[in-house]
């Protein structure tokens, strides 16, 4: 059984900077096994140079980020080395970019996109990378007979359902989403909501969820940060935040989406 109050996750003291300008700053917080945290804010507020610290794209000039890594002591994503970093990184972590493209090998199968973290990881057996990746498209709710097809032949709710799959077929404890609905017509992204929520709570994933979209931050976070000129300036339950915003900012962040 898993224990849902191991810490997954901590950030102390996150900053980047570009020349002057601090992207983000002083960002510090932990995430546990099954939580998920939504990161909100304006544009140009942070939220993506932030997720592209944890996920090992960028590296902070300060702070730490100490993740899970199964079977050993948490590591500082940081501190490692870079074949180190590439060699555990599929273990630790999975990155949904917002556009699936970014996230899929276009030139392979819907199947072999699948299995391929797999292959990455040492698996070779071709029947059981087979049953694996036909077991993930049913999860993500893709027709079976589809897994020879190429991603460029689905629908732009499918690419991302099998992005979905691509990144949690690794069984990683920490999943990293960059706006995971944004571009999607509101019916394909109500249906990829509804996916996402159960896989969260199927898997017990701990996630963080970069979004614009405060709809989307209230289905899918039980925290939410909030973040202004690259610092955290709220933090606390979702409900809490989106029904009593303590800050000004957010305030204004909550009535200008009530408005439209
Ligand atoms: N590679 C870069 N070079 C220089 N400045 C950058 C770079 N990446 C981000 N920035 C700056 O850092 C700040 C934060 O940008 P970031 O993309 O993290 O914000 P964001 O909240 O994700 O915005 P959006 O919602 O528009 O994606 C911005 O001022 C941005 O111009």
């Amino acid at each position: 059984m898993t224990d849902k109050t191991e810490e997954i996750l901590k950030v102390e003291g996150l900053g980047k900077f570009f020349g002057d300008r601090a992207a983000c700053r002083d960002v510090s917080f932990s995430l546990h096994r099954g939580e998920v945290l939504g990161i909100v804010g304006e544009s140009g507020s942070g939220k993506s140079t932030l997720l592209k610290c944890l996920a090992g794209m960028t590296r902070p000039d300060q702070g730490t980020v100490t993740i899970a890594v199964p079977g050993q002591a948490d590591r500082d994503l940081w501190e490692m080395d870079e074949a180190e970093r590439e060699q555990l990184l599929p273990s630790m972590l999975s990155l949904i970019h917002q556009n699936a493209r970014d996230g899929l090998r276009l030139g392979v199968s819907a199947g072999g996109n699948i299995s391929e973290p797999l292959m990455t990881g040492g698996q070779r057996h071709y029947g059981s990378l087979r049953d694996v990746a036909l077991k993930w498209l049913r999860n993500v709710e893709i027709d079976q007979a589809r897994i020879d097809d190429l991603p460029q032949t689905f629908s732009g709710g499918m690419q991302q359902r099998l992005q979905i799959a691509r990144g949690l077929v690794t069984h990683p404890q920490l999943v990293l989403m960059d706006e995971p609905t944004g571009g999607l017509d509101v019916s394909v992204q109500a249906k990829l909501l509804d996916l996402l929520r159960r896989l969260v709570r199927e898997f017990n994933l701990a996630a963080v969820i970069v979004t614009h979209d405060l709809g989307v931050a209230r289905l899918l976070s039980d925290r939410l940060m909030v973040m202004q000129g690259g610092r955290v300036i709220e933090t606390g339950l979702a409900d809490r935040v989106l029904e009593d915003p303590r800050q000004a900012y957010t305030q204004l962040l909550v009535s200008s989406v009530l408005q439209v």
